[in-house]
C-alpha cells in the first residue's frame, strides 16, 4: 500500500488456525466486524470496570500508571506486522498482555484474505506459535482520524511504536519523505495517546543516535546528534521530542529502547525479517548468498581499527530485544518514570568476518565474498554497555552469536521467498543433523475478519 493512500479502519480479528470459524464472513446478516466492534465496545466497558492501583509522580502526586494482576493490559503496536513488531508481539502474548496492532505495510508484506481484506500474514504465524489471539488494523500513523478511531473502539493502556521508514540509502535520497512519515507518525501518535489519557510509552530508536562512538563500550551518557543519515535524524529528533514533552507535561512515562543490529528470527522458524524493500544489512545479505539468492558477499572495508581489519557491531537476537520491550513495559507498569533510556544489545563486538565464519559453521554452508572499500557513512566498531537495562529492567540478553545465526538460518530456509511463499514448510533442517523444525505453513486465507 502506498504511504497516501487511505487505510481501511476496518478491524481484523486474527485467530489460531484451528480455532478458525471456516466461511464465517457473515453470519446471521451482521458482518463479522460488525460483531467485532460490538465486542471490542463490550470488553472496554468491561476492561474499564476493573480498578486501577495509584502511582505516584516522584514528586509525591498520585497518577494511575499501575494495573492489578486480574486486570487485562492492551498494547497498542504500530508497526506490528513488521520484522521487530512481529517478534515482540509473540513475547507480549506469552507475556499474557493484549495486543491491538497496526501497520500501513510499506515494509512489511501483505496478502488479500478470502474476504478481500488485506491482512499480515507474519501475524497470523504469531498466532499460530502463540496460541492466542490479537487485533490487527491496517492503518497509517499518518491518518490521524483512523488512529483516533482505534482508540476511541478500544481502551489502550500502553503504547510500543515501532512504525517508521528505515532505509538509509532511500532516506539521503528522499528526506521529506522520511521528514513526514517517521516525525509526523510519532507527533501524531502521541497526540492521540494524550487525547485518551494513555501517556505509557516504549518508542523503537536506535543506537544509530550515538553517531560515531567517542568511547566503548557505549553507554546512554554517551553524545547523541551527530548522526550521519536521514534516517538515524528523525530517530534522534523523535527521541528529543520525547524528551521535551516529558519534560513539559509530568503524566507521560516513556522508554526509549536504542537498539544495536537485531539479527536471528523467532526459534520456530515460522516468522522472521523479510524486507519488501532492497536490504543492505549484513546478516540478510549473508544468509542470502548461503541460499544461492546471490552470488557472493561484499565486505566494505578490510582496513578498520579492529580485531581482523572488519567492522564490529553488537548483534542482538530479536527474541532478546522482543523481551527487552516486555522488561520496559513491565517497568512503566510498576513505576511513574516520566522518561528514561535504555542500550538494547549484547555488549559484545563482533567483526563482519567473525559472524561470516559462524554462520557458515552453523549452518554448514559456504558463503563466498569479495572485499572492498569502506562503505560510506559506515564507522570502525560500535557496541552497547547495557548494565542500565540490567539493573533497572531486570533484563539481559540470552541468545549468543550461533543461536543467531541458526535461528536466522532457520526461517530463511524453511521461507525462501519469505511470508510470500504459500507452500506448506516441512523441512528445517540446520547443520546436516537432521533436526526437524515443527511446520508452520500458512495457506494464506488464515484468520477471519
Ligand atoms: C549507517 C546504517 O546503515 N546504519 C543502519 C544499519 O547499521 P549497520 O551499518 O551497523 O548494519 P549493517 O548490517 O548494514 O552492517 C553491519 C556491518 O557489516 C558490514 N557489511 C554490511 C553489508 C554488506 O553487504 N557487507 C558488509 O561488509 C558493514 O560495513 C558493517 O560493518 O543497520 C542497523 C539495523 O541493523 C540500523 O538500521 C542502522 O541505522
Amino acid at each position: 500500500m502506498r504511504m497516501s493512500e487511505r487505510p481501511e479502519a476496518r478491524i481484523q480479528r486474527h485467530l489460531p488456525t484451528a480455532d478458525r470459524p471456516a466461511a464465517s464472513a457473515r453470519s446471521g446478516g451482521i458482518s463479522v466486524t460488525c460483531v467485532r466492534l460490538l465486542f471490542i465496545f463490550l470488553s472496554v466497558s468491561l476492561s474499564r470496570v476493573a480498578g486501577k492501583e495509584q502511582a505516584k509522580f516522584p514528586d509525591g502526586d498520585n497518577f494511575d500508571t499501575k494495573l492489578s494482576a486480574d486486570m487485562a493490559h492492551t498494547v497498542f503496536v504500530t508497526g506490528g506486522a513488521g520484522y521487530i513488531g512481529s517478534h515482540c508481539i509473540v513475547s507480549l502474548l506469552e507475556a499474557g498482555y493484549e495486543v491491538v496492532a497496526i501497520d500501513n505495510f510499506a515494509n512489511s508484506v501483505s496478502e488479500r484474505g478470502a474476504d478481500g481484506l488485506s491482512r499480515a500474514p507474519a501475524l497470523d504465524r504469531v498466532q499460530q506459535i502463540t496460541g492466542k489471539e490479537l487485533t490487527f488494523v491496517q492503518c497509517d500513523l499518518l491518518d490521524i482520524d483512523a488512529l483516533r478511531n482505534i482508540f476511541k473502539l478500544k481502551k489502550i493502556d500502553s503504547v510500543i511504536h515501532f512504525a517508521a521508514i528505515k532505509a538509509v540509502g532511500e532516506s539521503m535520497e528522499q528526506p521529506f519523505l522520511y521528514y513526514r512519515n517517521n516525525m509526523m507518525g510519532a507527533i501524531n501518535l502521541l497526540e492521540v495517546m494524550k487525547e485518551n489519557g494513555c501517556y505509557n510509552l516504549v518508542f523503537s530508536s536506535s543506537c544509530t543516535v550515538y553517531g560515531s562512538p567517542e568511547f566503548l563500550p557505549i553507554n546512554e551518557d554517551h553524545p547523541t546528534g551527530k548522526v550521519t543519515n536521514v534516517y538515524g535524524r528523525t530517530k534522534y529528533f523523535i527521541e528529543e521530542m520525547l524528551k521535551d514533552v516529558a519534560v513539559a507535561e509530568k503524566q507521560w512515562n516513556i522508554i526509549m529502547l536504542r537498539y544495536f543490529n537485531p539479527v536471528g528470527a523467532h526459534p520456530s522458524g515460522s516468522i522472521g525479517e523479510d524486507p519488501t524493500k532492497p536490504f543492505t544489512n549484513l546478516m540478510p545479505y549473508i544468509a542470502q548468498v548461503a541460499i544461492g539468492s546471490k552470488p557472493k558477499l561484499t565486505i566494505f572495508g578490510t582496513d578498520y581499527n579492529t580485531e581482523d581489519g572488519t567492522g564490529v557491531r553488537d548483534y542482538i537476537h530479536i527474541m532478546d530485544l522482543a523481551s527487552g520491550h516486555v522488561a520496559a513495559l513491565k517497568k512503566l507498569q510498576e513505576e511513574h518514570l516520566r522518561m528514561k533510556i535504555y542500550n538494547l544489545g549484547t555488549g559484545e563486538g563482533v567483526s563482519v568476518l567473525r559472524l561470516l565464519k559462524t554462520f557458515e559453521k552453523v549452518t554448514g554452508t559456504k558463503v563466498s565474498y569479495e572485499t572492498l572499500e569502506r562503505r560510506v557513512g559506515d564507522i570502525d566498531a560500535i557496541y552497547a554497555k547495557c548494565e542500565l537495562a540490567e539493573k533497572e529492567l531486570g533484563w539481559k540478553s540470552q541468545y549468543n552469536l550461533e543461536q543467531m545465526c541458526e535461528d536466522f538460518w532457520r526461517w530463511q530456509t524453511m521461507n525462501p521467498d519469505g511470508y510470500r511463499s504459500n507452500k506448506t514448510i516441512t523441512n528445517g533442517k540446520i547443520n546436516g543433523e537432521g533436526k526437524h523444525i515443527a511446520t508452520a505453513a500458512t495457506n494464506g486465507t488464515n484468520g477471519v475478519h
